[in-house]
């Protein structure tokens, strides 16, 4: 664990360093901002003690700086009699605490092994992850580093910038962020900002006042006001106008919003939670999106990836929409055909989760016996992987029934694990690997189970055994 101690007084650095006793923390020290910024940039830092004078430097908030580089690292503030009310206000930027000087060694010490072994032992992260994992978002490591991020996250009161392609599932981890909050019980506010016309979006985010525009007829509450003691989620927040940026950076630093054509100021208690699927360095590089605006928002970052890079999901997810739509369709799903499955199982999901869970509704409509057929699934689903797979799949070889391994020419060709076996990083088991190669060549046989046997190099009695094995109905 690397900690950071910031402090322009020299005795104090001098002092902590003389006797810091902690042998598997470095500790890293420095005395002013320049110093400081750099550290960061060119280490992990974990954890860091910050006096509160070096909290600012040329407008930029050294937290929010900090977490944006190590969204886990954690921040102590350090402060004197006289700086502690500042400090007190100065946590709503990020910062966990603050310690008023002088303080002993050896409670900087006590304080960084205990975020240590909070980390791994956070019980609500474990509830969390038992609950998660492997279910709805899935267990890879992306996808854990997100679990272990909202489980701190959402206790605090920090902004979250989620980014993804779209359908990822932006707005659902936005929930779970609220939900595992302690304003799980006010309101979830949730906006795309593209969909409002750019003339109406101050007045419909902050309110306005009757007559302050031709067809303000009353006094109208604004978004931010509707989300009050909750959480307010902004999608697309990369086409927010620069002028309504500038309203959105003012309501991060002092919580104060005003509805169009009043003097009056309300204290609000939103916390912000926005999404883009845009690029919004090249934003920030075109100007058009706000740097400042962007490390206010980017206290904590939750990149989502797209379903295709977490294929181990899939099956949860079909269960789970299988049983929303069931309900909804008043059907009930009793298996999906070896041939769908294998199409589910490999298709590329351009559209994310929320194609899937299309997809899922549509076949639902058009299955029939309580099954779903590769039929009932989109052409663009059913045809593709296994085109993809065909061209990939070497020549069939003939083989003799005494070959005992019918899977060697997938094994080693990567391209095909890459496409017909999802994510080149995923290791399934062999077990895995058997079932979904019959499948797959039940597939291109279409289901004639002479030809599959014959061209998997097996016998059919051994072909009936691997799908009884498997569980493979056909
Ligand atoms: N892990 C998940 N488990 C169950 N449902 C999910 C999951 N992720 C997303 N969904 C569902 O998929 C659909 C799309 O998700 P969501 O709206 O969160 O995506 P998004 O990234 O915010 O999309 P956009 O960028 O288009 O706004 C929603 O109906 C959502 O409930």
């Amino acid at each position: 664990m690397n900690v950071l101690l910031a402090d322009a007084d020299r005795r104090v650095i001098d002092h902590v360093t003389s006797t810091w006793s902690l042998s598997d923390v470095s500790l890293f020290t420095v005395l002013n901002s320049t110093a400081l910024f750099n550290t960061i940039e060119e280490n992990h830092i974990d954890f860091a003690f910050i006096d509160i004078s070096l909290l600012l430097h040329k407008d930029v908030d050294v937290i929010s700086f900090l977490k944006s580089h190590n969204p886990d690292a954690e921040v102590i503030l350090l402060c004197t009699q006289s700086t502690a009310k500042e400090a007190e206000k100065a946590l709503s930027h990020g910062a966990a605490s603050y310690l008023v000087k002088p303080v002993e060694v050896r409670t900087l010490e006590d304080v960084a092994k205990k975020y240590l072994q909070g980390l791994e032992h956070s019980s609500s992260y474990r509830e969390l992850q038992d609950h998660l994992l492997g279910n709805l978002l899935g267990d890879t490591p992306e996808m854990q580093k997100i679990l272990r991020l909202l489980n701190k996250v959402a206790p605090t009161t920090s902004s979250v910038l989620i980014t993804g392609e779209s359908g990822s599932g932006k707005e659902f981890i936005a929930r779970i962020v609220h939900r595992l909050s302690k304003r799980a019980n006010e309101p979830f506010v949730a906006v795309n900002c593209s969909a409002i016309p750019e003339n109406l979006v101050e007045s419909e985010l902050f309110g306005s006042k009757k007559g302050s525009f031709t067809g303000a007829t009353a006094d109208k509450k604004g978004l931010f006001e509707e989300a009050n003691g909750g959480t307010l989620f902004l999608d697309e927040i990369g086409d927010l106008s620069l002028a309504t940026q500038v309203k959105l950076l003012r309501f991060l630093q002092s919580h104060e919003t005003r509805r169009v054509g009043e003097t009056e100021t309300r204290y609000l208690d939103v916390r912000i939670i926005a999404a883009t699927n845009a690029d919004l360095s090249k934003a920030m590089a075109n100007k058009t999106f706000r740097e400042d605006l962007y490390y206010r928002l980017n206290t904590f970052h939750l990149n989502v990836p797209p379903l295709r890079e977490r294929r181990s999901t899939i099956p949860s997810l079909v269960k789970y929409f299988i049983l929303q739509f069931e309900k909804e369709q008043n059907k009930l799903i009793q298996k999906i055909e070896p041939a769908a499955q294998m199409a589910l199982a490999t298709y590329n999901y351009p559209g994310n989760v929320r194609e899937l869970e299309n997809i899922i509704e549509h076949a639902i409509v058009l299955s029939e016996n309580g099954t779903i057929r590769l039929e009932d699934l989109p052409e663009e689903l059913s045809s593709q992987p296994l085109r993809q797979n065909k061209e990939l799949l070497p020549a069939p070889k003939k083989h003799s029934p005494s070959n005992e391994e019918p899977f060697e020419s997938v094994q080693s060709n990567s391209e095909v694990k890459a496409i017909g076996y999802g994510n080149p990083e995923e290791i399934i088991t062999l077990d895995e690997l058997e079932k979904r190669h019959i499948l797959h060549a039940l597939d291109v046989c279409k289901g004639n189970k002479t030809e599959v046997a014959e061209r998997l190099g097996i016998s059919r009695a051994t072909l009936w055994r691997k799908l009884k094995d498997h569980k493979i109905e056909i």
